[in-house]
């Protein structure tokens, strides 16, 4: 809409009270944030599955009741998401030209899913028990706008091994993305919104996959035709990977020297933006991510040896 920016309040899904940018036109304040890129904007389904729903409006500018507690988290979640992209890696939204960024909230009824449909993402309110509102976790919006980056970017297909780096991408910048702007890091992905009736627990774990079933070694990857050939199971082992750089530690005898999470998020966004393909395999990923830990710290650099050290405990060569 064209209107006058103002900055709304509002409670977010986790119970905290969050301000935003809105836009008022006529007698409505709307979630149009037109002071970033080409604006972010965040729409109600009403629990339907028409998309986009219609831009969220509010009478007051105070949105505080149960049911807008999806829509703040969304607008907020992407807002940060825009500017931790934005102020880390200097990408302006993930066409790196502004992009609006469109988010759909109470999509479908108690749907436990959260997707970017190539166009915007689309968050399910969740059925209470295995997820509550999925806008409500900042690894969780940032997985899904990562999604985005990678169609712009690497355009790694989204079956078997390129696949599955395609969501390992998302979990490990949605990660770094949670460390640098959100609160209560951990390497869990989704805990935020994953069981609300059961603490410390999250959809999947990059420190250790195997706690949730997924590999941590190339050795027990996933060669079925479920989930795309196991996108989501197989990312375990370049999550592992990842952690292991960020973090550092002892892996099948293999010990990495952590480089911390910000270098690790630098030397990944880089391997994803310079490097990788839409056919990348493990091993091309293990050359994208050793070669940009050099051109980023030096060709001998402990960044570089504990790049390839990463990928030697997870049995990527
Ligand atoms: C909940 C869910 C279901 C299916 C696909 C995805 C998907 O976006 O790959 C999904 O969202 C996530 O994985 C986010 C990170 C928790
Ligand atoms: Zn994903």
């Amino acid at each position: 809409v064209t209107g006058t920016t103002y900055t709304g309040t509002g409670i977010d899904v986790l119970g905290y009270s969050q301000t935003f940018k809105t836009t008022k036109s006529g007698s409505y304040y709307y979630l149009q944030d037109s002071t970033r890129g080409k604006g972010i904007y965040t729409y109600d389904a009403k629990n339907r599955t028409t998309l986009p729903g219609s831009l969220w409006a509010d009478v007051d500018n105070v949105l505080n009741t149960t049911y807008d507690r999806a829509a703040v988290s969304a607008h907020v979640n992407a807002t940060k998401t825009y500017d931790f992209y934005k102020n880390t890696y200097g990408r302006n939204s993930y066409d790196n030209a502004g992009a609006a960024l469109n988010s759909t909230v109470h999509y479908s009824r108690s749907y436990n899913n959260a997707f970017w449909d190539g166009s915007k993402m689309v968050y399910g309110d969740g059925d209470g028990q295995t997820f509550t509102y999925l806008s409500g976790a900042l690894d969780v919006v940032a997985h899904e706008l990562t999604h985005a980056i990678t169609e712009y970017t690497a355009g790694l297909i989204y079956q078997n091994e390129s696949g599955a780096i395609n969501e390992a991408v998302s979990d490990i910048l949605g990660t770094v993305a949670e460390y640098s702007v959100g609160t209560n890091f951990d390497w869990l992905v989704g805990e935020d919104i994953y069981t609300p009736g059961v603490a410390g627990d999250g959809l999947r774990s990059m420190a250790n996959p195997a706690a949730y079933g997924d590999p941590d070694h190339y050795s027990k990857r996933y060669t079925g035709t479920q989930d795309n050939g196991g996108v989501h199971i197989n990312s375990g082992i370049v999550n592992k990977a990842a952690y292991l750089l960020g973090n550092g530690g002892s892996h099948y005898g293999v010990s990495v020297q952590g480089v911390g999470v910000m270098a690790m998020g630098d030397i990944y966004y880089r391997a994803l933006n310079v490097y990788l393909t839409p056919t990348s395999n493990f091993s091309s990923l293990r050359q994208a991510v050793v070669q940009s830990a050099k051109d980023l710290y030096g060709a001998t650099s402990p960044q570089a040896v504990s790049a390839a050290k990463s990928f030697d405990a997870v049995g990527i060569y």
